[in-house]
């Protein structure tokens, strides 16, 4: 590591890590075999891309085209022989259509300062101005450099004067002549937003200040010592224990259901971008790096691919997802630590994609037979396609496998206010089916329900309100809150304004359908509610009834799609009607399934 100076090498360090082009081990390489493996991937995968202008083809533009690459695997994870007794576990690859989508002609391998004649073409009219203090250089001196990405370099730095003189801080520097796009300068302007707005949880990179010049920004942060968490991983030859395992992921679940209530999607989760503390075994694990992150209203959906491609989950490359997506890369992280090898690999980015999509990762080979149930159990969670079935980062730290043996302290799940919202929207027939379906909840199940209903401060009755929601929600509430706009999805809760809610009543406001479905045992649960139902609950209902009890549209042919779902004896629902109404099919779920 040389001293810093305005102009980076080359290459990046992340950059170095690829796949091994034989049997997937990853290794930090050369320069030449990335400039190799690049070169293949454009033979592979085709060289322009009808979706973006630039260098790279997009991902999507690899799963909705016919042409696939002949070596990609189709339904399940190739085999991966480890030469080495570690396997690297990460390419720390970005997507790079949506690089250079975002920052414009410059290839993110290539020379990391654009010629000068390309940053004015490609950014000329720019407002590269962020209205930060213009006087880094007379609070800090820079020092040698400790890290470096696509976007800048970080270097160790320290106080001139003052109180805190000689005392060390980080400084990623980012050069504005890479800023050759509008977007680009916007991730920038909301990597600070972000920071600024989140700094202070426990497991997050301090931020302290952020400053700009002609050339440069400054984000000023709290030196981490202890180097990242893939170093780690791979010193320690690939595996973690499961109680090493569970320290480092309680603590990523703690920073991902923080940034979550309050309305941040991270989109760049892997083990680069936690750093220690310190080189202490027992440092703490610091989140850094939100070069990617957006603010996500409660009921959005993002579209951009962005991410790094081990990481990315599966719905950001059909372009519709939300927090959900930071949950699936820890699920990754997690397969990572507890057995050494990635879940999903593959030779080419197309090809980690694919797997991605269709395949379901390896729970046989060593040393997963070895582990225990819950263990698999928790990272098969994680890993769940269907982001509606995968548990949530505060649910995560519910599992029994982090509960059992540490003292947890579960945080506000976002999760629970867009249930609640569903289900005070819902008609007295879902209610009650709803509240059959709390009735059959498990001991695991209610663990973490106590837990959220104890975060929204029942008063001396035991009850909830409007109110007392609000008030813990604003208690966690950071300017970031504010930008999401997720205490205006209060709003929504209105109905609860004149009266209270019960325990009994929240679980059937706020357990997740899907998530239930994810179990083994769903169809007893499902089965045994009905029954429940059966007694307390079920009508006798006309077809035409219960197409507007589900919002079904004109659209629909009602009486061929809901046929089945009112038994013909009584016109009472049927088992199948009853699943359909606790999910509260939509008309446009109905009119895919026809
Ligand atoms: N606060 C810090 N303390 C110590 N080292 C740091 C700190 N922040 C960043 N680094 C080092 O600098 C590297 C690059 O930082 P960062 O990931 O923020 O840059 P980037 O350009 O956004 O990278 P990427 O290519 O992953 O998007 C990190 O991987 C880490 O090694
Ligand atoms: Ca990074
Ligand atoms: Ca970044």
């Amino acid at each position: 590591m040389g001293a810093c100076t305005s102009k980076p090498s080359t290459l990046t360090s992340n950059d170095n890590d690829i796949p091994d082009k034989d049997n997937g081990i990853l290794v930090r390489d050369t320069e030449n075999s990335e400039i190799q493996q690049r070169k293949q991937d454009e033979v592979e995968v085709g060289k322009k891309s009808p979706f973006f202008p630039f260098y790279s083809p997009s991902p999507a533009h690899y799963f909705f085209s016919k042409k696939s690459p002949a070596n990609a695997s189709s339904n399940s994870t190739p085999k991966r022989l480890f030469k080495l007794p570690f396997p690297p576990p990460s390419p720390a690859k970005h997507i790079r259509a949506a690089l250079a989508r975002r920052h414009g002609s410059v290839k993110p391998n290539e020379a990391a300062i654009p010629e000068r004649n390309e940053a004015e073409g490609g950014g000329a009219g720019l407002d590269r101005s962020f209205g930060f203090s213009k006087h880094f250089g007379n609070k800090y001196e820079l020092g040698e450099e400790v890290g470096r990405g696509h976007f800048g370099y970080t270097c160790k730095a320290k106080f001139k004067k003052g109180e805190l003189k000689g005392q060390e801080v980080a400084v990623k520097v980012i050069q504005k002549v890479k800023m050759t796009t509008a977007i680009a300068i916007e991730d920038v302007r909301r990597e600070v937003k972000i920071l600024r707005a989140l700094t202070g949880h426990n497991n997050l990179v301090q931020f302290y200040d952020a400053f700009e010049d002609h050339e440069n920004v400054y984000i000023v942060m709290e030196l981490c010592e202890g180097g990242e968490l893939l170093d780690r991983i791979l010193s320690r030859g690939g595996k973690y224990t499961e109680d090493d395992a569970k320290v480092v992921l309680i603590q990523i679940l703690n920073v991902v259901s923080f940034c979550h209530l309050q309305g941040v999607v991270h989109r760049d989760l892997k083990p680069e971008n936690f750093l220690f503390t310190s080189k202490d075994e027992n440092s703490q694990l610091k989140a850094i790096d939100f070069g990617l992150s957006d603010f996500v209203k409660p009921d959005e959906r993002l579209n951009d691919i962005v991410g790094s491609a081990y990481y990315v989950a599966p719905e950001v490359l059909h372009r519709s997802y939300s927090t959900e997506a930071d949950v699936w890369s820890i699920g990754v992280i997690a397969y990572i630590l507890l057995c050494g090898s990635r879940p999903f690999w593959a030779r080419t980015e197309s090809g980690i994609f694919r797997a991605v999509l269709k395949a379901d990762p390896s729970f046989d080979e060593p040393p997963w037979p070895s582990l225990s149930s819950e263990a698999k159990d928790f990272v098969k969670r994680l890993l769940c396609k269907d982001p509606r079935k995968r548990m949530t980062a505060a649910r995560a730290l519910s599992h029994p496998w982090i509960r059992n043996d540490n003292d947890i302290k579960v945080p506000l799940d976002i999760l629970i206010f867009k249930l609640m919202k569903a289900y005070m929207r819902s008609s007295a027939l879902r209610k009650a089916a709803l509240r059959a379906l709390a009735k059959t909840l498990t001991v695991d199940e209610l663990f973490y329900l106590k837990e959220q209903y104890a975060l929204l401060e029942p008063n001396k009755n035991g009850t909830i309100s409007l109110d007392s929601i609000k008030a813990a929600l604003t208690k966690n509430a950071t300017d970031a809150m504010k930008e999401s706009r997720v205490l205006e999805f209060l709003a929504s809760l209105n109905a609860l304004q004149y009266r209270r809610m019960d325990f009994e009543e929240f679980c059937a406001a706020a357990l997740s359908v899907h998530q239930l479905e994810a179990l083994d045992r769903w169809e007893q649960h499902a089965r045994c509610a009905y029954e429940l139902f059966e007694k307390d609950g079920n009508r006798t209902i006309v077809i035409e009834e219960l197409a507007s009890e589900l919002g079904v549209g004109p659209s629909v042919p009602v009486h061929a799609v809901l046929h089945d779902w009112i038994r013909h004896t009584d016109g009472k629902l049927s088992f199948l009607g009853f699943v359909k109404l606790l999910h509260g099919v939509s008309s446009r779920s109905l009119a895919k399934a026809q």
